[in-house]
């Protein structure tokens, strides 16, 4: 039987609506929240996910600060940016959006953001929050995003044994611990594991974050498992190009029991959770429990 595909694309739809409504709430203190966005070079596929980003931030009722710097941008000047950033009242949210070029230490850009501001959960104040249970931590969008696929087909995820395949800061790292929340047994793997394949046939949910297009294999998915592909790789197809993930869809697609598709799985989901943490942060910002 072949898998059912989980709709990132229609469920993104319906939170942005209801995020819009609790914009629309949070109004009554009197300000609108406000995601700023650092945008470095001229990479075209960063200036589609920034515009993407820039859309959905108005459409859901909240104000979108852009900045666009060369590509030659000094260190210097772009932590006097997010400095200027961390001190705008109007500003909630902080992205700066990656990759950067290779003279700037991105690490030490990442810490100078505001850890209120930090709508990436990427500060390591959010990162020890996330892996220490508090819940003030900004967690990282991606990683929320598959969560909330995930539970889109089983409500309750206690007791599953989760494979990630991907052990970076922003994606693998975080989903280890928000699945751990979720009662899961969690197994990360990373390109120096030893079987990957076989680990996998084991996993009840397999979230694949590894880089590598189209890596993980029909044969490697237990029948009836999860699979989340965060991958997004753009290659060349007659005339023009095709998005695929880090999973071999037409054969997961076979054996899994859900799975989600790219483009229209993960992709929109993160930036949904964009917005979500920017709401959160300014209801943290403002003192205001949810409304
Ligand atoms: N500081 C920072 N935060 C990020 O969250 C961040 C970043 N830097 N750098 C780049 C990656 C990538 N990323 C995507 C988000 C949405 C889609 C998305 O919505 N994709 C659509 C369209 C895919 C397509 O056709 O290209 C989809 O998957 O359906 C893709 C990629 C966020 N990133």
């Amino acid at each position: 039987m072949a898998a059912r595909i989980i709709d990132g694309k229609t469920t993104a739809a319906g939170l942005l609506a209801e995020l819009k409504e609790k914009v629309e709430a949070f109004g009554k203190t009197g300000r609108t929240p406000g995601l700023a966005v650092v945008l470095v070079g001229n990479d075209p596929a960063s200036a589609v996910y920034v515009r993407a980003k820039a859309r959905q931030t108005v459409e859901a009722g909240m104000r979108s600060f852009e900045h666009r710097l060369p590509e030659d941008v000094s260190q210097d000047q772009l932590m006097r940016l997010v400095e200027t950033l961390n001190h705008d009242f109007a500003v909630d949210g902080i992205l700066v959006q990656l990759p950067l070029p290779p003279h700037i230490d991105a690490a030490a850009l990442l810490s100078a953001v505001d850890p209120a501001k930090d709508v990436d959960g990427f500060h390591p104040i959010n990162a020890g929050r996330l892996a220490t249970g508090d819940a003030r931590a900004l967690t990282p969008c991606t990683p929320l995003g598959c969560i909330h696929l995930l539970k889109c087909v089983e409500a309750d995820l206690t007791g599953a044994h989760a494979l990630v395949i991907g052990r970076s800061n922003i994606v693998g790292k975080p989903l280890g611990q928000l699945l751990l929340g979720e009662n899961c047994t969690v197994t990360i793997a990373h390109s120096r594991t030893r079987d990957v394949a076989e680990l996998c046939r084991a996993a009840d949910i397999v979230i694949a974050a590894t880089g590598q297009p189209e890596m993980v294999r029909g044969d490697w998915i237990k029948r009836g498992a999860l699979v989340i592909d965060v991958g997004i790789h753009r290659i060349a197809a007659n005339n023009g190009h095709r998005v695929i993930g880090d999973v071999a869809f037409d054969e997961v697609r076979d054996r899994a029991g859900a799975i989600t598709p790219v483009p229209g799985g993960v992709g929109p989901m993160t930036i949904a959770y964009l917005l979500q943490n920017t709401l959160k942060a300014a209801r943290q910002r403002s003192g205001v429990a949810a409304i």
